[in-house]
C-alpha cells in the first residue's frame, strides 16, 4: 500500500490480554478499501481474537484502532457495525423458515400503509425488489427470493449470509468485511461460489479480512496475507511475494519472523 492511501480499518500496536495470556502481542494490521487480507495462523495464534476486537466484540487491552484515519473505540459489535465494519460469522445466522429477501432486509424493514392507513405492514415488494438490486449489484445469482434459505445449499446460504452482511456496510463508505472460515463447512464448488463472490466485493471496493485455515483459497483470493504465530504477526505480504512454503514455515514457526 502507499503511503497516499488511508486504511479502511488500521490497527496499531494492539495487545490483547486473557488474564496471564498475551493473545495479541503488538499486532500493527491494515486493510484498505476493495483489498482482500489474509490472515493466517495455527490454532490459537490469534486470529480469532484479533477480528473481535476489530469488530467491536472484544476491548484490545491496548493499541489503537483507526477507521478511515480516524482514532476510534469501539464499546460494541454494534458500534463497529455503526462505523462500517461487521464480522460474518460461520453459523451465518439467518432465519431457515424465511426467504432470501426477508433474510437480506432483517433488521431494515421496509414498511408500509396498512389496511386501517397507519404505517406498519412490511412492504413485501418493495424488500424483495430492493434484494434483488442488491444482488445484482454484488453480481450474485441465487434461487427465487421467496425460496425459505433451509432449502438452500450450504453454499448459497453463505452466499445469503455474506451479501446480507455487504448490504449493511455499503453506505456511504463502502464498509469492511470480517470473514471467520466462511468456507470451512462447504465442498468445492460451493467453495468456488463463495470466493467468486468475496472476489466481486472486494471490486465493490469493500474491505475484507478473512480468516481461514484454507491455503489454496488464500492465495488465490486474497491480495496480501498476514500471518499470526503466538499472538504476534510474523508475516505480512503481498500474495504475489510469496508461496504456500513460506506460509506454511511462519505458520508452523519453522521460519523466521519477517520483523525479527
Ligand atoms: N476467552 C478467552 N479466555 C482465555 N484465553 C483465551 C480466550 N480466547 C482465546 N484465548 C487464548 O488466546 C489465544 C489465541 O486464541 P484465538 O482463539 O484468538 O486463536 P485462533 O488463531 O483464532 O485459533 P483457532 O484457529 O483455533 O480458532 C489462545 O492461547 C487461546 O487459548
Amino acid at each position: 500500500m502507499t503511503s497516499t492511501t488511508t486504511a479502511a480499518l488500521e490497527l496499531r500496536a494492539v495487545d490483547m490480554h486473557y488474564g496471564f495470556v498475551r493473545a495479541l502481542d503488538s499486532i500493527d494490521f491494515q486493510v484498505s478499501q476493495g483489498e482482500v487480507v489474509g490472515l493466517l495462523g495455527d490454532n490459537g495464534a490469534g486470529k480469532s481474537t484479533l477480528l473481535k476486537v476489530m469488530s467491536g466484540a472484544h476491548r484490545p487491552t491496548s493499541g489503537t484502532i483507526l477507521v478511515n484515519g480516524h482514532e476510534t473505540t469501539f464499546h460494541s459489535p454494534s458500534a463497529a457495525t455503526a462505523a462500517g465494519i461487521q464480522m460474518v460469522y460461520q453459523d451465518l445466522a439467518l432465519v431457515d423458515a424465511q426467504d432470501i429477501s426477508t433474510n437480506l432486509n432483517l433488521g431494515r424493514e421496509i414498511l408500509r400503509k396498512g389496511p386501517l392507513g397507519w404505517l406498519g405492514v412490511v412492504d413485501t415488494r418493495a424488500q424483495r425488489k430492493r434484494a434483488e438490486k442488491e444482488l445484482d449489484r454484488l453480481g450474485v445469482r441465487t434461487a427465487a427470493m421467496t425460496r425459505p434459505v433451509e432449502m438452500l445449499s450450504g453454499g448459497q446460504r453463505q452466499v445469503v449470509a455474506l451479501a446480507r452482511s455487504a448490504t449493511r456496510v455499503t453506505g456511504e463508505s463502502n464498509g469492511v468485511l470480517l470473514l471467520d472460515e466462511p468456507t470451512a463447512a462447504l465442498g468445492y464448488e460451493q467453495t468456488q461460489q463463495v470466493q467468486a463472490l468475496i472476489r466481486r466485493m472486494a471490486d465493490h471496493g469493500i474491505a475484507i479480512v478473512l480468516v481461514t485455515h484454507n491455503l489454496p483459497l488464500a492465495m488465490d483470493v486474497c491480495d496480501r496475507i498476514a500471518v499470526l504465530n503466538r499472538g504476534r504477526k510474523v508475516a505480512d505480504l503481498p500474495t504475489a511475494e510469496t508461496d504456500n512454503d513460506q506460509l506454511v514455515g511462519w505458520i508452523t514457526g519453522a521460519r523466521a519472523s519477517m520483523f525479527a
